[in-house]
């Protein structure tokens, strides 16, 4: 390995930086950070301010100084800011075959590649909220059989709707970032802990349950789940009991998006460079804090960060390289910070009025239109949204007007399962599995179907589904004797089973029954397939499950009888209304946020019907060519449709902004600052247009946009370009 020499810079080198970067000139200060000799160097710095690509070019500098890239680390809290990080190099000019080679990954993602080193293997990862669900209430169960067996048993909150549990596993992450172990100091109480950490006595309880079933029975940890790897690494790093695990030795350390660590975070770093003894240069904007739900903590990193290290330069970034002087200004008055523009361009700034939802969405397709017409790229545009679920009119603006679209952050809203469920519907009714295009999306729709109907099935039977994907016959068969049909007993146990070991269950049944036989003990044979043909009869299914198979019988009724004529909206409204999928979605998904975007989903699909106004079957139709049409624009280049959190850390010479209301941006009920920070974050997106959606009436608007001071900021900018400098 390449040592002490290999970052400390020479004078002469000092004066000129070894690397010169490609298509523009690096600023004086972005050279001090790029060539600096201390050990850690910390800038922190505005939106736009070049904070990436001056990581970007410390980076480049120690590779030319004969640092392998391999022995560069960039830790982001993003994957999308590690991406875009390790493309930047390569902007920058770094040969693409060095770059590649420089490791650019999440703090989480680089916990569970060091645990499984050290491990020697891999842990199971549960990655979504449903996937933990069972897990929280065995843990709820556990605690309540031995809070029973007190001889005063306790009050104790405890989570038994999902929304509640949602709640706990948000406040369980929160308290790992923090470092909060579950374990007790000698004498303390979990009530006198959970009084001190401010929550629920039988939160911490859970919390500790929890903590232990993951925890395994001595055989290592039985499971992780998102955030989870950061804090065990941390634990294991910070146990104390004899030298703490090797980390791979990094000979530099680059962290962007420094704003968003946490204790835990911070832990694993301290320890990363004290190994590796490793350079560091770090950067962030403490206004893009907008991950505090997954524990970002500003006041720590403002307070703690580099406190104990030797040798830290704080280095700063003036000058906004993105967009001209006003939209610098714009941002300044919105964050009452400066903000000075290192460019000199008109950037245009609009704000439109819409009627309603679909007038935005329609207006939001005009500008796009009118940015392809002026010889723009489209993949150079972005439609950035505070809410996933307000894609929906948007999508369907672009796809009726033929403007492939990529998504970031958000599924497209055709995907969801409730719409891929619907489809099935569709199908099943008019038996035109061919309006699903592809064995991969009919697999997709059957899976919708098993989750909406609340069935179980082993993983091993996906096999058995994909067959089923394949086969209209097979397809139709599904329908009949698993959806319409009252689960048994039978079809229950076949249902753990995979198709290989339901075949060995009935081998096994047969020889027995064969070898009893032949040993004469006709009673034991006949009893054996009493209790067969009553398995295969005795119906088994939930309350839940009976209503749900119900129900879609019911539904695929309604379709099949409406009028031929008749607009799909129509019979799709009824069919809706049957299925109750709002009651069902607060049944399935833990967080109730959920429930409320498939209201918004469904509603967007029968919407879409409504303005085709032609009848099930030709919708149906429609709907096969959309999707074929949709991939078929993908090829080409396409305006991006994101989330605040996945256009963070990019940018694009056109931004959009729609729905830009009171309630929906600031999002009613969520922390305000955070909800300005989202708001700089998508507003600084852009390099050359920014247009702002906002609704018709001013006292609906989103404050935000006021904030902006956009008539002086324009004025003003447009004062700045014409005075010479
Ligand atoms: N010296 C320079 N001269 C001109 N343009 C520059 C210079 N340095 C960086 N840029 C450009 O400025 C823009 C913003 O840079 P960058 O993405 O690194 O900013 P950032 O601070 O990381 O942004 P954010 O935090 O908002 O994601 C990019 O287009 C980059 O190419």
């Amino acid at each position: 390995m390449i040592r002490s020499s290999s970052l400390p810079t020479p004078d002469s080198a000092r004066a000129s930086p070894r690397f010169q970067p490609k298509g523009f000139i690096p600023t004086d200060e972005q050279t001090e950070i790029q060539t600096n000799n201390a050990r850690h160097v910390i800038a922190m710095a505005n939106a736009g301010a070049a904070k990436t690509t001056t990581l970007a070019l410390r980076i480049a500098e120690s590779i030319t100084r004969g640092v392998a890239p391999e022995h560069i680390v960039v830790l982001t809290f993003s994957a999308e800011a590690a991406r875009v990080l390790q493309r930047r190099l390569i902007e920058i000019g770094l040969e693409a075959r060095l770059a590649r080679r420089v490791r650019c990954t999440t703090f989480d993602e680089f916990a569970r590649d060091s645990l499984r080193d050290i491990e020697g293997g891999d842990t199971p990862f549960l990655d979504s909220f449903e996937a933990v669900a069972p897990h929280v209430r065995a843990a709820v169960a556990e605690l309540q059989r031995l809070n029973a067996l007190r001889a005063t048993p306790r009050e104790l909150w405890l989570p038994e709707h999902n929304a509640q549990i949602a709640d706990f596993l948000k406040l369980a992450r929160q308290l790992k970032t923090q470092l909060v172990r579950p374990t007790l100091e000698e004498d303390e109480t979990i009530a006198e802990r959970a009084d001190a950490l401010d929550i629920p006595e039988g939160a911490f309880a859970l919390y500790r349950q929890l903590e232990k079933e993951r925890d395994g029975d001595g055989d290592g940890c039985s499971w992780r789940s998102g955030f989870d790897a950061t804090y065990d690494l941390a634990c294991l790093l910070g146990a104390g009991e004899g030298p703490p695990p090797a980390l791979p030795k990094y000979r530099v350390v680059i962290v962007d998006e420094l704003q968003d660590m946490n204790p835990a975070s911070y832990a694993c770093l301290e320890q990363l460079l004290a190994q590796g003894q490793a350079f560091f240069t770090g950067a962030g904007d403490f206004d893009q804090v907008i991950h505090r739900w997954a524990g970002a903590d500003v006041s720590f990193i403002r307070s703690h960060f580099g406190a104990g290290w030797r040798n830290v330069k704080r280095l700063t970034l003036t000058m906004t390289f993105r967009h001209g002087p006003a939209m610098a200004l714009a941002t300044a008055a919105f964050k009452a910070k400066a903000v000075v523009s290192g460019r000199d361009h008109a950037a245009q700034i609009a704000v439109e009025r819409y009627v309603d939802d679909a007038d935005a969405a329609q207006r939001t397709l005009a500008r796009v239109l009118d940015w392809q017409r002026r010889g723009r790229r489209l993949d150079d545009c972005a439609i950035i949204l505070r809410s996933a679920d307000e894609s929906i009119a948007i999508e369907n603006a672009l796809l009726e007007a033929g403007i492939g679209c990529r998504v970031e952050g958000l599924e497209p809203y055709f995907l969801r399962p409730e719409v891929l469920m619907l489809r099935g519907v569709i199908a099943f009714a008019l038996e035109d599995y061919e309006s699903i295009p592809g064995a991969g999306k009919r697999l997709q729709v059957l899976q919708a179907l098993e989750l909406w109907q609340e069935l179980s099935w082993a993983t091993s039977r996906v096999e058995d589904l994909k067959i089923a994907a394949t086969q209209p016959e097979l397809f139709d068969a599904f329908l009949h004797g698993r959806l319409l049909k009252a689960q048994t007993l039978a079809d229950q146990a076949a249902a753990a089973l995979s198709a290989d070991e339901e075949e060995e269950a009935a081998h096994r049944l047969l020889s027995l029954a064969s070898r009893l036989r032949r040993e004469g003990r006709e009673a034991e044979v006949r009893l054996l397939l009493t209790q067969q043909h009553r398995a295969a009869h005795t119906v088994a299914e939930t309350p839940a499950q009976q209503y749900a198979r119900l129900r879609l019988a019911r539904a695929l009724e309604i379709l099949r009888d409406a009028p031929a004529d008749e607009p799909a909206h129509l019979a799709l409204e009824r069919a809706v209304k049957t299925l109750d999928l709002k009651q069902v979605a607060q049944r399935i998904f833990i967080d109730p946020a959920n429930a409320e975007v498939v209201v918004r989903s469904i509603a967007g699909f029968v919407d879409s019907a409504r303005r085709l106004g032609k009848p099930l079957r030709e919708f149906a139709q429609w709907l096969r060519e959309a999707e074929e049409k949709l991939a078929e624009l993908r090829k080409r280049k396409t305006v991006l449709l994101c989330t605040v959190e996945a256009a963070k850390g990019q940018e694009f010479g056109a931004v959009i902004l729609p729905f830009l209301e009171e309630g929906r941006f600031p999002l009613a009920g969520c922390d305000r600052t955070e909800e300005s920070n989202r708001f700089y974050v998508a507003s600084t997106r852009m390099r050359d247009e920014l247009t702002l959606l906002v609704p018709d009436a001013a006292a609906r608007v989103s404050p935000f946009v006021a904030a902006m001071k956009l008539e002086q900021a324009m004025a003003r900018g447009r004062l700045q370009l014409e005075t010479p400098r």
